[in-house]
């Protein structure tokens, strides 16, 4: 797939699967990658990703995807950061059978 130039919001991007979304996404010419968590570790990852592809193609918003005006705010920040939207990757997931209702609304 061509992603030169498109700009991507990525979800559950603090670690693990997403951050290698984002790497992907990067090392393929994408313009800016939006990296979503709800854990401060999003920070570093997004400044670990900026040194390493460039200064100004990453940002990280702190939302919870479980929170409409929190994930609304990241779609509105990454368009106003990099004036598009091309990409969605919906990958923040848990595992647990604790809570299961916290489990189907962060999955689905
Ligand atoms: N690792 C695996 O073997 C498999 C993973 N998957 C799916 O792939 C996705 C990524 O998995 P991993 O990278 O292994 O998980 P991970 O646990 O390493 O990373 C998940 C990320 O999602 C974030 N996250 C969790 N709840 C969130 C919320 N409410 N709002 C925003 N961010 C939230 C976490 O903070 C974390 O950074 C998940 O959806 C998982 O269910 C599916 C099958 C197998
Ligand atoms: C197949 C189990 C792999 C477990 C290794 C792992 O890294 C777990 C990651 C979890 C992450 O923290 C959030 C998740 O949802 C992941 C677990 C996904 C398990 C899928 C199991 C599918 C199946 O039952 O075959």
């Amino acid at each position: 797939m061509k992603i030169d130039g498109m700009v991507a919001l990525v979800t559950g991007a603090a670690m693990g699967i997403g951050k290698a979304i984002c790497q992907m996404l990067l090392e393929n010419g994408a313009k800016g990658v939006c990296l979503v968590d709800l854990v401060d570790v999003g920070h570093r990852t997004a400044a670990e990703l900026a040194s390493k592809y460039g200064d100004g193609r990453t940002i990280f918003v702190k939302a919870d995807v479980t929170n409409k005006e929190q994930l609304e705010a990241a779609f509105v920040q990454t368009r106003q950061q990099f004036g598009r939207l091309d990409i969605v990757a919906s990958n923040a997931g848990v595992m647990t059978e604790v809570n299961y209702e916290m489990m189907i609304n962060v999955n689905l």
